[in-house]
């Protein structure tokens, strides 16, 4: 509070309006002891941020470290800062962390608001990722996923649980690596352990970054070393991979050249070729971004079924319905997947009550903007907490329970108009890879819900499997999911 009385003081202001409510900070630290130790339910940073905003309100100052930040916990607060004062808030704060990983913030997510960050934002949204792009990346969806049932259809011979966790991230991963790079790098041993340790670290509440002028206590923590270590790891694996990647098409192209000079005809099919991009910048983000969250969503949804098994047969029995028409044990049709009300009411319900990004990234304006009233100082990090909107009471009733109904009969989606439910955020900064990531989950769950029948191993009853959060970039299960398969149709 100290501090932020002290910048009231600044020329800068709009001296009529106070600044947020928060709760009294303790020099040097700030707030980090109630983030640490709050009263209630212990939990992931997400949670303790909620029930902070319980007594603070949804516009709320926390100090953490020497940081300022601002959380907003309310589907009216977010519209107000993500809609109406979004071009207010066009930087991100300087984050160490991000700043190694990132090639010092020169990608997309850690890039402000300017014509560089433009320019990548656009040739994701209208090139890379558009909807005419994810569709035509289907065959790729569903090679891989086929693939996947068809290991999950053999280990069910066995009888024994699968690690679902493991075999999700590991396909995402496979699609990923296909549509990036045109084919499949054995990612699985070297690349993706960095990238999901990358992910974790991303939180943006590491000492580091709350402490982001000290170097001494980034380099005593061996935060720094760490960082930078993860950061080469992946650069010279990513590298190597669009190094290969250009020399491959290069020597395509020199065939074909020759092929003509022979005088064979021109392939102009260059959709063959799924290459997204060919800048470590951009791949890395892809990866981190993409990676993580589409297997995490299927992860929490699949988990939420197996909690409510009335959910799961009603689901199951939608599927089914639909593909059975079409033949006994028909192709999953990704084509047709739009059709499934539950099934699109079901991810919805995961999507409210786990986000996989939980809380924004930070952002911060260079000006002192007022907000809902309240004064937001120049440089004050604003942070939207995008799981405690999903569990609002004042929007939904229950809500801490999964009751995918909920959806049947209103129109509220995750696209970022709907300031209640927001996985993929909104406003300039919303997620490009929404068509591209929703894609992924839907058919992933389509098949697995139409192919095997699940039960928990070791008599666990539903009620009691474990739902705890990891905290971090995005929230997973903090223990793998392991399901028994029952073929069902499987392949
Ligand atoms: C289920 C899947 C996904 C979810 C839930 C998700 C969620 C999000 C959220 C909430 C944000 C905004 C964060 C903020 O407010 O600061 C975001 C940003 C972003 N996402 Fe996603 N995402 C998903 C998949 C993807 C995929 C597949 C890609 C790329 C292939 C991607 C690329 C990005 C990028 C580049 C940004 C940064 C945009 C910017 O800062 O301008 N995401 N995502």
């Amino acid at each position: 509070m100290y501090i932020f009385n002290k910048m009231k003081k600044k020329k800068n202001r709009a001296p009529c309006f106070p600044l947020p409510p928060g709760p009294w900070n303790l020099p040097i630290i700030g707030n980090i002891h109630q983030l640490a130790f709050s009263s209630s339910t212990s939990g992931p940073v997400h949670r303790r941020l909620a029930e902070l905003a319980q007594h603070y309100g949804p516009i709320m100052q926390l100090k953490l470290g020497e940081t300022y930040n601002v959380v907003v916990s309310s589907p009216e607060s977010a519209r107000a800062f993500l809609k109406t004062h979004d071009h207010e808030f066009p930087l991100r704060p300087y984050m160490p962390s991000a700043s190694i990983i990132f090639y010092g913030g020169k990608d997309i997510v850690f890039s402000p608001v300017g014509d560089h960050w433009r320019r990548m934002k656009k040739l994701c949204t209208t090139e890379l990722l558009s909807e005419k792009r994810v569709r035509s990346l289907r065959p790729v969806r569903e090679e891989e996923v086929g693939k996947l049932m068809k290991l999950i259809g053999g280990e069910a011979g066995g009888g024994g649980a699968v690690n679902l966790s493991r075999l999700l991230f590991a396909v995402s991963n496979m699609i990923t690596s296909r549509t990036a790079f045109g084919t499949i790098r054995e990612l699985e041993g070297s690349f993706l352990p960095v990238i999901h340790q990358i992910v974790q670290t991303l939180g943006g509440f590491s000492i580091g970054d709350i402490f982001p002028s000290n170097r001494l206590l980034r380099l005593i923590s061996g935060t720094e070393r760490h960082l930078k270590k993860l950061h080469q790891e992946a650069d010279s694996i990513l590298q190597g991979i669009i190094d290969e990647h250009v020399s491959r098409k290069r020597r395509r192209r020199e065939t074909e050249d020759h092929d003509m000079a022979e005088g064979a005809e021109e392939d102009d099919n260059d959709d063959d070729d799924l290459t997204l991009i060919h800048n470590t910048h951009t791949v890395q983000d892809v990866f981190v971004a993409a990676g993580d969250s589409s297997p995490i969503a299927v992860e929490w949804t699949m988990s939420e079924l197996m909690k409510n098994p009335e959910k799961m047969e009603k689901v199951q029995r939608e599927v089914r319905h639909f593909f059975d028409k079409r033949g006994e044990g028909a192709v999953v049709d990704e084509a047709l997947l739009n059709e499934l009300k539950y099934l699109k009411s079901v991810v919805k319900e995961t999507f409210r009550l786990h986000p996989p990004a939980a809380l924004s990234l930070p952002r911060e304006g260079p000006e002192t903007v007022v907000v809902n009233g309240y004064q937001i100082p120049s440089r004050t990090r604003v942070i939207v907490n995008y799981w405690a909107i999903g569990r609002d009471p004042s929007h939904w009733t229950q809500p801490n329970q999964f009751i995918p109904e909920r959806f049947l009969d209103t129109c509220i989606d995750y696209r970022g108009f709907d300031f209640q439910l927001l996985p993929f955020g909104s406003g300039r900064r919303v997620c490009p890879g929404m068509n591209y990531g929703t894609a992924v989950v839907y058919s992933l769950l389509a098949n697995l819900l139409y192919r095997f029948n699940w039960e928990l191993p070791n008599q666990i009853k539903p009620q009691d499997l474990d739902m705890s959060e990891n905290f971090g970039g995005a929230i997973s299960r903090k223990k793998n999911l392991y399901l028994i398969p029952i073929p069902y149709h499987a392949p």
